[in-house]
């Protein structure tokens, strides 16, 4: 029976330690990070995320800069908004909220937020570092961050496993494959074309699974003891519910939970850690502009 990793439980945790840095950084160096979400549109689950995000601000003592879009907003104002906040001494970080409505260039607005206040990770400036070897990204984006962390804080080790990540999104896919690289996993990759994809996912000692259909991984796909984390977030019909549905993962949580050594749940798994991951970027953005170590950090507050 697998351990069920506890993605609240593990943002919690780093939500305080932030909110330590925070509070070293606004009463020591006169610097209070400041996080600006900014949403297009009145889309429900990106209105959900947003009001996190900046609620989670609240609570760690950041600033939050509220950006609030109507979804027939020209692309122009989008990206002048942009420009306004990577010229704003009081944001440290921009978060434009994906999916944008299709008449705006994705590319184009990401490629316009400075590299610097590139808290997504998402700028492709950021992305192609993290493609090569010996080239650091200022910032890593926050779902495969997030899927690391949940690892390493879980005790599962990396180096030298066999990886599979499923799916090949810019957001998740593609990076969490590149962050595994890195640390010395053996990585496939399985998305959509991919034939057979449970011979290979029955490999892995550590698999991600970010495709978008839900409980589309079986028990009998998982190698015993294997760490699964899922990204995957589907609404499926649920009658009983109020909402009229329910959040499940890419992965058929209860049968998958008997083979497993460990497992995320969908919701409560990864969901919590993209927002502290959020944060954790935008307060380690502010510490390299001041030059305020870490280690500087939690020896004078501890
Ligand atoms: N600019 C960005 N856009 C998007 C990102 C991103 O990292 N940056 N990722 C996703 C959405 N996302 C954050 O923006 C996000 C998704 C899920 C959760 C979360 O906490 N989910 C909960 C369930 C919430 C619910 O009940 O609806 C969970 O899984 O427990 C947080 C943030 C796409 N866009």
């Amino acid at each position: 029976m697998a351990q069920v990793i506890d993605g609240r439980a593990i943002a919690q945790s780093i939500h305080k330690e932030i909110a330590h840095d925070v509070s070293y950084l606004s009463n020591k160096c006169g610097k209070v990070p400041g996080l600006a979400v900014v949403i297009v549109g009145e889309r429900k689950d990106s209105q959900t995320y947003v009001r996190m995000k900046r609620k989670a601000c609240a609570e760690v003592g950041m600033k939050s800069i509220d950006v609030d879009l109507p979804g027939d907003a020209p692309e122009e104002k989008v990206l002048n908004a942009v420009l306004d906040l990577n010229a704003n001494p009081q944001v440290h970080g921009i978060s434009v909220q994906l999916p944008l409505p299709p008449h705006i260039n994705e590319e184009k607005v990401l490629s316009a937020i400075s590299i610097e206040k590139d808290v997504d990770g998402f700028h492709p400036l950021n992305i192609g570092k993290l493609a090569m070897k010996g080239r650091e990204p200022l910032f890593v984006p926050c779902t495969p961050k997030g899927c690391i962390e949940l690892l390493q804080r879980s005790g599962v080790s990396i180096s030298r496993k066999r990886a599979v990540v499923v799916g090949r999104s810019n957001i998740e896919g593609l990076p969490a494959a590149l962050l595994l690289i890195r640390l010395d996993a053996t990585v496939t990759i399985v998305h959509s074309k991919t034939p057979d994809p449970k011979s290979i996912i029955s490999k892995a000692d550590i698999i991600i699974a970010s495709l978008g259909q839900a409980n589309m991984i079986k028990g009998d796909w998982i190698k015993p003891g294997a760490a699964v984390i899922d990204v995957g977030t589907n609404a499926v019909d649920d009658l009983t519910r109020n909402s009229g549905y329910r959040l499940v993962g890419d992965v058929a949580f209860e049968e998958v939970k008997e083979v497993a050594g460990w497992i995320t749940p969908v919701p409560g798994g990864i969901g919590p850690m993209i927002v502290a991951m959020l944060l954790r970027n935008t307060v380690d953005g502010v510490k390299r502009a001041c030059d305020c170590k870490s280690s500087k950090l939690h020896e004078e507050t501890s």
